[in-house]
């Protein structure tokens, strides 16, 4: 069964000044276990998709289901985690408590909380930071936090957007080789919002190119460089093949990609 499923996917924002058109006609599919970068100028309304994906929004035309079930019946059954750019961890709480969060929202016990936590950590590498505090750690230290925390229910979909964007590109493509190894390991399909080609397709198995007014998929790019993805790829030929065929992509849309990382 498909992880997502959009068809004829539209989200209009009225406002006193007249209609926003944010998105139009998006069909898409993305498998189960599989990594879907959404990439695009500014305002052609990723965000917009990923949140009509998470049940923060609603769409205003087409149908929209995330492992056959409608949004809202996902997000009940926590069929998907959320990062955004900002790791958003309560100050107040240690890092394992902070992992724990969605575990004690749903009344799962202490014992089986600590275990977890203990094993999330273990995988975003932080096993030496479970007592710390968030202010003691690096921004990309947060950042694996809250994506250890969006994992701690064992989503079959991830859903980010610009979760590594605040960070510096030395980190940024640490966090990328890890989050690849995180997703082989926990078989979770993963929509990705960013503004930079080469992570795009870096992580991806597909790059959705999308253009603004109205948003719409421009062009869906496979990227074809395999499971295993280390940091010698970011040197091979194959990868700056895909890179460029993103490139194009985005420059066949109508619009300067305006706001696309083009490093
Ligand atoms: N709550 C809202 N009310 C009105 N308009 C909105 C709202 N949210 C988004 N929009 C509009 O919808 C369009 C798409 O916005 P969205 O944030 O999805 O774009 P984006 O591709 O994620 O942009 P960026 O790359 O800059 O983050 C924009 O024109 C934006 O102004």
């Amino acid at each position: 069964m498909s992880a997502v499923e959009a068809r004829g996917v539209g989200k209009v924002f009225s406002s006193r000044s007249g209609d926003v058109v944010a998105l139009e006609g998006i069909d898409l599919t993305v498998a189960a276990g599989e990594f879907v970068a959404l990439i695009g100028p500014s305002g052609c309304g990723k965000s917009t998709l990923l949140r009509l994906i998470a049940d923060l929004d609603a769409p205003t035309t087409g149908e929209l289901t995330v492992f056959g079930k409608t949004p809202q019946q996902a997000r009940e059954a926590q069929d998907y985690g959320i990062a955004f750019q900002q790791a958003g961890l309560l100050p107040w709480r240690t890092v394992t408590a902070n992992v724990e969060l969605p575990l004690e929202l749903h009344g799962v016990g202490k014992a089986e909380r600590a275990g977890r936590a203990r094993e999330l950590l273990s995988l975003v590498g932080l096993d030496d930071f479970a007592g710390h505090f968030p202010h003691q750690l690096s921004g990309g230290m947060q950042q694996r936090v809250a994506i250890a925390r969006s994992l701690a229910e064992r989503p079959s979909l991830l859903l980010m957007d610009e979760p590594f964007g605040a960070l510096d590109e030395m980190t940024r493509e640490r966090m990328q080789t890890e989050l690849v190894r995180i997703c082989a390991e926990s078989g979770a399909a993963v929509v990705f919002v960013t503004h930079s080609i080469p992570e795009a397709v870096f992580l991806s198995q597909r790059v959705v190119v999308m253009s603004p007014r109205p948003g719409r998929i421009s062009a869906v790019v496979p990227v074809n460089l395999g499971d295993v993805r280390g940091e010698g790829l970011r040197e091979d030929a194959s990868f700056f093949a895909a890179v460029t065929a993103v490139r194009e992509a985005l420059h066949g849309t109508p619009v300067t990609a305006r706001g696309v990382d083009l490093r």
